[in-house]
């Protein structure tokens, strides 16, 4: 007996001797100790489960409804297994073998054969529909081979229900993401039995296992390439264009349909601007977000462009991958990680005082405009937010506002940061080079703080850029085009710098088509006090602090002092007084004494206390004038007079 359980005496078994074997088996235990242990298990399991070994057909068909809804929850396995069973059953034509699937639930999915098998299967109940758990049917390849995680054939007597024993199955299960997600199988009549079927089916289930991998991946891929905000091209070797998301096709304006198996000469032509790109492309050679301009049709192509060639094994997968960079985009990224971001806008420019408003006016009425501009004023008094304030204004207010103070950067180093570098420009180069603020800032507005600090050397090629509106990198020879709007600032007299030859005259004028001379804040005392009315609200915002004031005496002090800092000082000595002051008033003494503020308060003010009704008249102007954050109409329509009274007592007590 436990010979015959020897996998080579099995194929010329009668059926008698199949059945009598089963038999056997079912009632002398001992002999179920010569089974293959999983099989022997199996069978444990399956009395266990009080399965009914003698059962002649199965009663294992679940109900139509049931049935559609597993085939919808596998639907994707369907999809990729059927194909490879179709392939399979025609290579084992006429062998009496049908192919199976099952779904993770024994769920008999799909079966396929030719017809002699197919009818023979209908009779052994290997059919469509049916559910080949072990607790149901006891031991099956189907349900072991998912419970082992592994394939397995059965042969005949040692499936457990008498119905089983005519067939012999080879399984193996189909794990997708290290999960059993169903099986495939073979089955036949038991004397149809072959070594060779298990390797067949083990064989078709990696098939399906790497399908549904692949697809997922390609899945994955299409999902990152299409949510890419870059474009993607692959080109192989000759120039045929195998690959293109969807954002690529967007920045060519080509159909990626279109142009997919098409040449690259098919879209940029044999136009000489476009032969470095092309030839770049088809040589393998690399790029590294270098910036170029393109010509397609009618279009203008603007983008950093990165070229990597790629080295397949294969010579066939040889070729070149492509990103394409929008310039545009790329200075939105730049306007917002690098250098200063532009916060200010003409709102935040506080001041009334007439000279400050004429210069705020020009600056707002020349934001539209691309001439450069020259701002003239000493250190605090406002440069950078004026600059800032006007981009903010302007057409190029997404693009990149790029800064560079031109006296903190050694004087070696302000031509690369403005003009960029090539590999290898210089000792110390990084690799790939760089790009210089100039390209950085392309499309925006580029401030050139302390333009007076330039070298003289460096004015010239300054120069250059701002005739030719084009780059070269330090160590380069490529003209790249840049589109930049120049607001150039300093403290310097540059007039004497030019006399004193350190500062080239045409370089002034080329840089000062529009000029203005901003005002001291000393020059604008009339408007510290909304001056301090706004930077003490914002500093105890900052602060997280109640709100202070200033007294009257203070303020008088405040609008009396030279303020060499300008507006930088002004909110230094109101940030030091919020974190000091231990009243919400800060008076002239606190200030005189934690500050080292020394302003002599005006001597109308304090010789006018004297007199009872002036003083008393004087008073009241000035608290209404505080009140009225030095508002002389708002003042006077305060108190009742016109505005001519207001500044007659003004000029009275010397306070104008
Ligand atoms: N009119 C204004 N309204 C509000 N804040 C201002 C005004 N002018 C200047 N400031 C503030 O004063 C400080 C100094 O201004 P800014 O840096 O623009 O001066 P600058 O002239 O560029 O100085 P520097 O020449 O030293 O670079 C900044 O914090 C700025 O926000």
């Amino acid at each position: 007996m436990k010979n015959l359980l020897r996998p080579e005496t099995r194929r010329a078994l009668p059926w008698e001797k199949v059945k009598q074997i089963w038999k056997d088996l079912h009632e002398r235990p001992d002999l179920r100790k010569g089974l293959r242990p999983e099989i022997y298990d199996s069978w444990e399991r399956s009395y266990h489960y009080n399965v009914q070994r003698g059962m002649r057909e199965t009663t294992n068909l679940i109900p139509e409804r049931e049935f559609a809804f597993a085939k919808e929850n596998s639907k994707y396995l369907m999809e990729t297994a059927v194909p490879v069973m179709e392939r399979l059953s025609e290579f084992v034509r006429g062998t009496g073998f049908v192919v199976l699937l099952s779904d993770a639930n024994c769920v008999s999915l799909k079966t396929i054969g030719d017809e002699a098998s197919l009818e023979w299967s209908r009779r052994a109940n290997v059919v469509e529909r049916t559910v080949w758990r072990e607790e149901k049917v006891g031991t099956n390849a189907g349900h072991l081979c998912m419970l082992l995680v592994k394939p397995i054939s059965i042969y005949s007597y040692e499936h457990f229900c008498l119905f089983a024993i005519l067939g012999a199955a080879s399984f193996a299960p189909i794990v997708d993401k290290g999960r059993v997600i169903g099986s495939i199988g073979m089955v036949a009549p038991y004397e149809r039995v072959s070594h060779h079927t298990l390797g067949m089916v083990v064989a078709a289930a990696d098939h399906i296992q790497s399908i549904l991998a692949l697809n997922r991946v390609s899945k994955y891929h299409q999902v990152i390439t299409d949510s890419m905000s870059d474009g993607v091209m692959v080109v192989d070797l000759d120039g045929t264009i195998t690959y293109m998301n969807e954002k690529c096709s967007k920045i060519l304006r080509v159909g990626s349909t279109d142009v997919i198996g098409a040449n690259i000469h098919s879209i940029f032509g044999t136009k000489p601007e476009n032969q470095f790109f092309v030839n770049t492309v088809t040589q393998g050679r690399t790029l590294i977000d270098d910036l170029l301009v393109l010509y397609h049709g009618k279009n203008q192509i603007r983008c950093h462009i990165t070229c990597t060639p790629l080295h397949g094994t294969n010579p066939t997968d040889m070729g070149t991958v492509v990103i394409f960079r929008e310039s545009e985009r790329m200075n939105s990224i730049v306007g917002k990680w690098i250098g200063r971001s532009t916060k200010m806008t003409f709102d935040d420019i506080i001041g009334n005082n007439p000279k400050f408003q004429h210069c705020v006016n020009i600056a707002k009425t020349t934001c539209q405009s691309d001439s450069s501009i020259l701002l003239l004023g000493e250190s605090g008094t406002g440069k950078d937010v004026i600059a800032q304030a006007m981009h903010n204004e302007s057409p190029r207010k997404n693009n990149p506002f790029l800064a560079i103070n031109c006296a903190a950067l050694p004087r070696e180093l302000i031509a690369s940061e403005l003009f960029g570098y090539e590999e290898g420009a210089f000792t110390g180069a990084k690799k790939g080079g760089n790009v210089g603020k100039f390209e950085l800032a392309n499309q925006g507005t580029l401030f050139l703080d302390e333009i007076g600090d330039v070298p003289l050397d460096l004015q010239v090629a300054l120069l250059r850029v701002l005739e030719e509106k084009s780059v070269i990198r330090m160590g380069g020879n490529k003209l790249v085009p840049v589109n930049v709007r120049i607001i150039a600032a300093t403290n310097r007299n540059l007039e004497e710098e030019i006399a004193r030859n350190r500062f080239r005259r045409d370089l002034y004028y080329r840089l000062g088509v529009i000029r203005l001379i901003i005002p001291p804040l000393r020059e604008r005392a009339d408007d510290i006090p909304l001056l301090v009315h706004h930077f003490l609200g914002l500093i105890c915002k900052r602060f997280g602090k109640p709100l202070k004031k200033v007294s009257l005496q203070a303020m008088e002090a405040l609008m009396n002092y030279e303020w060499p800092g300008n507006i930088r000082e002004l909110q230094n000595v109101l940030e030091s007084a919020i974190q000091l002051a231990p009243d919400d008033e800060i008076d002239y003494e606190f200030f005189k004494q934690n500050l080292g503020f020394e302003t002599p308060l005006p001597v109308t003010a304090e010789s006018n206390t004297s007199e009872d009704s002036s003083s008393e008249e004087l008073r009241i102007l000035r608290e209404t004038l505080l009140r009225n954050r030095y508002n002389k109409s708002a003042t006077a329509k305060e108190l009742g007079v016109s505005r001519q009274c207001i500044y007659r007592r003004l000029q009275k007590y010397n306070l104008l």
